[in-house]
C-alpha cells in the first residue's frame, strides 16, 4: 500500500458514530442539506427510507432541508410510494427534456444535479434494507465540518443474502472488478473500503464540475475523476458498519461489471495510460438454458455501453420562454 495511501486511511477515515445528528444541524450553519435517492421499481423499499430521513433527519433534528427521489422509470408506483413518504419526486425524463438521451443509474443522479437545492448532496440507494438515519448522519460529518473534504464515500460490511456472517460476501462487482482495476490503475484509491457504495455525499458545486457515467459506472468514474479534479486528501470515508440491500442477480452484474469495466477504459485512454485501437465490443453474450427438449444453451446478447453527461455548470440552462 502506498505510504499516501496508509496516511490517508488515518486521517480520512471516521465512523458513522463520531458525528452528531443534533451537533451538525447547529454546525451546518446555513449550508443546505439534499438527500438523494436514484429510485427504478424501489416501491417495497422506498418509503420506508424516506419516512426514516424525514422523521430523524428533518422533523426531529433539523439537519437535512430537503428529501428528492429520482424516479429512474419505474413501473411498480415507486413514485407515489416516495411522495407519500414525504419526498419530493422528479421523473427522471422530465428533468431538463431538453437534454434526452442518458441512460441507467447515472443519468438519474446527474438529473438530480438540476433539481436539488442543497449545498450538500447525500446520495442513498433507494433499495437498502438495513438503512437507518446515521447512514446519512456520517456521510455529512465530514463534509459539514471540515471544508478540506469535498466528497465522502460510506464503507460497510456487505453480506450477501444467505450468508450473513460473511462481511465481503456481497460487493461482488468490488472484490471482482473495481477493487482489482482501481488497484492497478489508481493505487491512490486503494484505502477505499468500498469503492463502488451506493451511499455518499459531496459538495454541490463540486458534483456540477464533474462528468457523470451512465449506468452502473457512475461510481467508479466518479470516485476516479474526482481524484484528478480535487485530489486524495478532498476525499473521505466514513465507516457505517453494516449494508444489506436487494441484489441483482450474477448474470445482471456481469452487466455491470463490463460497464464498470468500459468506464475505467474511458478514463486511462483519457489519461494516455492506455492506447486504443479497435473499440472494445459493448455486446456480452450470456448463457441460459433454453427450454427446448434438450435443454441446449441459449445464447443472451446484453448490451454494455456506457455514455457519459458532462459537468452540469457546463449547460446553459434553456432560456425561460
Ligand atoms: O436505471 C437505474 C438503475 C438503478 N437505479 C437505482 O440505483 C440504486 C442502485 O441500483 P441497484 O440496486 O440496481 O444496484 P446494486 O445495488 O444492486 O448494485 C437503486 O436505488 C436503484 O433503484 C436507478 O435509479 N436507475
Ligand atoms: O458493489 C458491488 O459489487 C455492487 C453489487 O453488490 P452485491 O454483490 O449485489 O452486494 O453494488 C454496488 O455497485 C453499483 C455500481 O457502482 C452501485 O451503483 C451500487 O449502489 C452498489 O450497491
Amino acid at each position: 500500500m502506498l505510504p499516501e495511501v496508509e496516511a490517508w486511511l488515518d486521517r480520512r477515515t471516521s465512523r458513522a458514530r463520531d458525528w452528531d445528528a443534533g451537533v451538525l444541524a447547529g454546525d451546518k450553519r446555513d449550508q443546505r442539506v439534499t438527500v438523494v435517492l436514484p429510485a427504478r421499481d424501489e416501491s417495497a423499499t422506498v418509503g420506508r427510507i424516506v419516512t426514516s430521513i424525514r422523521t430523524a433527519l428533518c422533523e426531529d433534528v433539523p439537519l437535512v432541508d430537503e428529501i428528492v427521489v429520482i424516479d429512474s422509470r419505474s413501473t411498480d408506483g415507486t413514485a407515489r410510494v416516495a411522495a407519500e413518504a414525504g419526498a419530493t419526486v422528479y421523473h427522471q425524463d422530465a428533468v431538463r427534456p431538453d437534454l434526452a438521451g442518458g441512460e441507467g443509474k447515472g443519468e438519474a443522479l446527474w438529473k438530480s444535479l438540476f433539481v436539488a437545492t442543497g449545498d450538500i448532496l447525500v446520495f442513498v440507494d433507494a433499495d437498502l434494507l438495513s438503512f437507518t438515519p446515521d447512514y446519512v448522519t456520517g456521510l455529512l460529518g465530514p463534509l459539514v465540518t471540515d471544508p478540506g473534504v469535498a466528497y465522502v464515500k460510506a464503507c460497510y460490511d456487505r453480506p450477501l443474502k444467505g450468508s450473513p456472517g460473511e462481511a465481503f460476501n456481497g460487493g461482488r462487482v468490488t472484490e471482482l472488478v473495481a477493487r482489482p482495476l482501481l488497484n492497478q490503475y489508481w493505487p491512490s484509491l486503494a484505502g477505499f473500503v468500498q469503492p463502488l457504495s451506493g451511499e455518499y455525499a459531496g459538495r454541490a458545486d463540486v458534483l456540477r464540475r464533474m462528468p457523470f457515467v451512465s449506468h452502473y459506472g457512475v461510481e467508479l468514474g466518479l470516485l476516479v475523476d474526482l481524484l484528478e479534479a480535487e485530489g486524495l486528501d478532498a476525499l473521505a470515508q466514513v465507516d457505517l458498519g453494516v449494508r444489506e440491500h436487494t441484489n441483482q442477480s450474477t448474470p445482471d452484474l456481469g452487466v455491470m461489471a463490463a460497464q464498470i469495466q468500459h468506464t475505467a477504459r474511458t478514463r486511462l485512454v483519457r489519461s494516455g495510460r492506455l492506447v486504443e485501437g479497435d473499440p472494445a465490443a459493448t455486446t456480452l453474450v450470456q448463457y441460459a438454458r433454453g427450454d427446448t427438449a434438450d435443454g441446449a444453451y441459449v445464447p443472451y446478447p446484453r448490451e454494455t455501453a456506457i455514455s457519459e453527461r458532462p459537468p452540469a455548470d457546463s449547460l446553459v440552462e434553456p432560456a425561460l420562454v
